[in-house]
């Protein structure tokens, strides 16, 4: 993981690669905005949310005890708007025994179409994931999530994605998405705001 990590950081030195922030760091920046943001934007949705809860929320891909559960690194080339996730799942992400979990596969695999999606277009949401589990993911194997932005037709984004070994010899998954964009005027804050509070080259 660290060999790739540091081969993925010297990509980041001319620029053509951006080592991007964890959602958690993006969302606490301005939690405040974003919150009040959807939640005008889904007010009946809202009001079902039990607030004394809502303190509690994390995100769901930082909420596992480190080493346990996602760990993951991404990285954005914004001329070919892709991104490459570094994915090493920890052993309570098991599903059958020895391999992943398939709803931890497909999390990841959204967690990343999804970031794609918002630094390409915007605040968007998941309207369609579809999954083809082409083999079983080995437990605590370091895999590729490469995510690719196909196509935006008004406020859809089409988003496509594959999970390889690092070798790229074994095609463990593929999948295609589609995002909905909620607010197309804000299109330039939030991809501002997510490559601004990228860590350091
Ligand atoms: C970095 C971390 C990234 C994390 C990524 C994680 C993202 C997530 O998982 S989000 C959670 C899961 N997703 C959700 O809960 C979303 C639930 N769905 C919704 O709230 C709504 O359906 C939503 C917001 C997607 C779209 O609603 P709305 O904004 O009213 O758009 P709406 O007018 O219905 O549709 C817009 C267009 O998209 C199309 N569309 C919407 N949904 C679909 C769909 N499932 N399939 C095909 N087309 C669709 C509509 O037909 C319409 O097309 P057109 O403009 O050509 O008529």
């Amino acid at each position: 993981m660290r060999l790739l990590f540091d081969q993925f950081m010297k990509k980041c030195e001319d620029g053509s690669w951006i080592h991007l922030p964890s959602y958690e760091d993006i969302a606490t920046q301005r939690s405040q905005d974003f919150s009040t943001f959807i939640h005008a934007y889904f007010p009946t949705a809202s009001e079902q949310i039990n607030k004394e809860k809502l303190s509690q929320g994390r995100i769901f891909t930082r909420s596992f005890e480190d080493g346990l559960g996602f760990e993951y690194v991404m990285f954005y080339n914004d001329a070919e708007k892709r991104i490459v996730c570094v994915f090493q799942g920890g052993p309570h992400l098991q599903g059958m025994p020895g391999f992943f979990h398939g709803g931890a596969i497909a999390t990841m695999i959204d967690a990343t179409v999804g970031m794609n999606a918002i630094v390409s277009g915007g605040i968007v949401m998941t309207a369609n994931l579809n999954i083809n589990f082409k083999r079983p993911i080995p437990l605590c194997s370091i895999v590729l999530i490469n995510s690719q932005l196909d196509k935006i037709e008004g406020r859809k984004l089409l988003v496509s994605c594959n999970v390889q070994s690092v070798d790229e010899k074994i095609l463990y998954t593929e999948a295609t998405s589609l995002f909905i964009k909620l607010n197309p005027e804000k299109e330039f804050h939030i991809k501002e705001l997510v490559l601004n509070s990228a860590p350091p080259a």
